[in-house]
């Protein structure tokens, strides 16, 4: 049997070449490309996303306050980047630590329909699927897989509702033997000129 041809090793030595060859997301919805067609339903939640909310949950000892900021990007194609990260705050709204990291897509689906795929940082993986209205986005989830190491997760809901540039949204879970119950609440606030993000 033939074996298959050795890859080309790419040389990268300057930062000019450490770029990526393809232009990369924006989350600006004032710079190019323009948002794809299909996106048109989740056009508001394109942006840069910075704000507090509150977590809690029965198993916890709780509720705690966070601070988080979220980036909703794209590249043109039909589909949009998601990615959040979140901080624990004390009383006095003083950076305590690193917390919840998610990474992940909304996809336009068919007749008002979205697709929200979700990975957690804590090896567990959501995907969502639920209604677009204009200003509010009700989420439900098909699944949630977990690696070994992960938590017991079975389910979530989540809602963001947009009134101007305030994006409110709230996620409950049924997880650790609970029922579905309310886990994080938060405000964030729009960051004016979101920009274009990792790659130029
Ligand atoms: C802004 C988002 C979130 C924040 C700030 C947050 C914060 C917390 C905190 C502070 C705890 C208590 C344990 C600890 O200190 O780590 C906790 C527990 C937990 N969270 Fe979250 N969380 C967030 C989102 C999520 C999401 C998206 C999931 C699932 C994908 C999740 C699943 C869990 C689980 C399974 C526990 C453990 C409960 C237990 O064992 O009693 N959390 N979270």
């Amino acid at each position: 049997m033939r074996s298959p041809p050795a890859p080309r090793l790419v040389r990268v030595s300057t930062p000019e070449e450490f770029r990526e060859p393809i232009p990369g997301d924006t989350a600006d919805l004032g710079s190019r490309p323009p948002l794809h067609d299909a996106c048109a339903p989740l056009r508001e939640l394109v942006g840069v996303w910075r704000g507090e909310g509150e977590v809690d949950y029965p198993t916890i000892d709780g509720p705690f306050r966070f601070g988080q900021q979220v980036t909703v990007s794209h590249d043109g194609r039909p589909f949009l980047r998601h990615q959040a990260r979140a901080w624990l705050l004390d009383a006095k709204g003083a950076v305590l630590r690193p917390a919840a990291w998610e990474t992940g897509f909304w996809r336009p689906g068919t007749e008002g329909r979205v697709e929200l795929l979700l990975t957690h940082a804590t090896g567990l993986v959501d995907l969502f699927h639920g209604s677009a209205q204009p200003g509010r986005w009700e989420l439900e989830t098909d699944a949630v897989l977990g690696t070994p190491t992960a938590k017991q997760v079975e389910a979530a809901r989540r809602t963001y509702a947009l009134s101007e540039d305030l994006l409110d949204y709230a996620e409950s879970r049924a997880m650790v033997g609970q029922p579905m119950t309310p886990h994080v609440s938060a405000r964030l606030r729009r960051v004016p000129s979101g920009g274009r993000q990792d790659t130029p």
